[in-house]
């Protein structure tokens, strides 16, 4: 073979690869292209695969709570964008179960392990047996001669904790499956609930006494971010939830600033925050940092008849930190990077972060 054939082959193998690699791309954006009208250009730019993947998987999750005539807000995202829209309006006036909001406008919690594919098909293969389940439990819901906690237990309506929407109300999606069940998962069991030792409020280190056995509350390992809480048993496996968030609730503005309060939604435009500033009332989850990324997140919250509750999202093996993911805007107030879009403003990790001030 002369040089000039071989050279005139790999050329053409050079293009070939590049349209191919066009073409893929091109693949995706299509995928993507009914998300980006909510998006600033640039902001659209800017976002990752990941990312786009885990607002399309918001938007499918939305619509799929909107196809079974579930009271859903509208994830935050989809209320704005480059179109014009209108202003946000939540679709139902209740006291309404989304995900919370420290300080936060959208919550976006981990990508869910398994293909979308597979994601969407099993959502789809939602049986209508299971559907009678979701009304028969509704029913449930309504006596009222529960506690919210026994409620969660039984209900387990991690439902709020649907990765990719904001809401939910009396259903539970298993994190290993991600099928929903109501009282529990066909598969994996009932949901675990880790209650915390019953100390009176009013005492000097109620929020430390309050701290599950096999934990630990000691200096974090982020730098500078203080004390933090530490799994010192065996491994928390998906799925274990701990709450409710013990504090305050108060319409305190200074409560949004003090980092350790939880905006909670009872409305349409009505929020109390949750504060647990004050150890003497608040419990151990007050001592609960901030992930900085999603590779370190293993908690995430969620609201739950008004109160607010955290679910291992990720096995948590001994010895290590307990970290929720606050949200994009407190993440943002602490100067934690999450995803590309604060790469510019982000101080490196290490520099003093002060809590959101006034
Ligand atoms: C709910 S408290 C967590 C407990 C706190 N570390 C303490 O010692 O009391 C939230 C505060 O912890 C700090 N913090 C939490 N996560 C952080 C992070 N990822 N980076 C820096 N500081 C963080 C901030 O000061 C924030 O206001």
């Amino acid at each position: 073979m002369s040089d000039n054939a071989g050279e005139g082959r790999a050329s053409e193998k050079r293009k070939e690869q590049k349209s191919r690699k066009a073409g893929e791309s091109s693949k995706v954006e299509d995928e993507f292209k009914e998300l980006s009208i909510y998006f600033p250009k640039e902001q659209w730019a800017e976002m990752g695969a990941w990312e786009k993947t885990r607002y399309r998987n918001m938007k499918q999750n939305y619509e799929f709570m909107v196809e079974l005539g579930l009271p859903t807000p509208k994830p935050a995202f989809m209320c704005r964008g480059r179109r014009p829209q209108n202003p946000i309006i939540y679709d139902s006036e209740s006291d309404e179960d989304w995900t919370p909001k420290p300080l936060v406008k959208t919550f976006r919690p981990p990508r869910k392990s398994g293909s979308l594919k597979q994601e969407k098909k099993k959502r789809q293969n939602i049986s209508q047996n299971e559907k009678t389940v979701l009304e028969k439990a509704s029913e449930k819901e309504a006596s009222e001669n529960q506690t919210d906690t026994e409620k969660l237990e039984k209900n387990s309506d991690v439902g709020t904790r649907i990765p990719v929407t904001n809401v939910v109300d009396l259903k539970t999606v298993c994190e290993a499956c991600l099928t929903f069940f109501i009282d529990e998962c066909s598969v994996h069991g009932p949901p675990v609930f880790i209650k915390d030792p019953i100390v009176e409020t009013g005492q000097e280190r109620r929020a430390a006494l309050t701290l599950p056995p096999g934990m630990r509350i000691g200096l974090s390992s982020i730098p500078q971010a203080g004390l933090g809480v530490w799994n010192e048993a065996d491994t928390l496996p998906i799925g274990v939830h701990f709450g409710p968030y013990d504090g305050r609730i108060t319409e305190e503005e200074e409560a949004a600033h003090n980092g350790y309060s939880w905006l909670i939604t009872k409305g349409r435009n009505w929020y109390v925050y949750i504060d647990g500033k004050d150890e003497t009332n608040a419990n151990w989850m007050r001592y609960v940092n901030c992930a900085r990324d999603e590779e370190e997140q293993n908690l995430v919250a969620f609201q739950y008849h008004g109160k607010i509750y955290y679910r291992v999202c990720r096995a948590i093996l001994p010895h290590c930190e307990l970290l929720v993911w606050y949200g994009d805007e407190y993440g943002k107030e602490l100067g934690i990077k999450w995803g590309t879009r604060w790469k510019s403003t982000a101080p490196p990790k290490g520099t003093r972060l002060q809590p959101r001030s006034g």
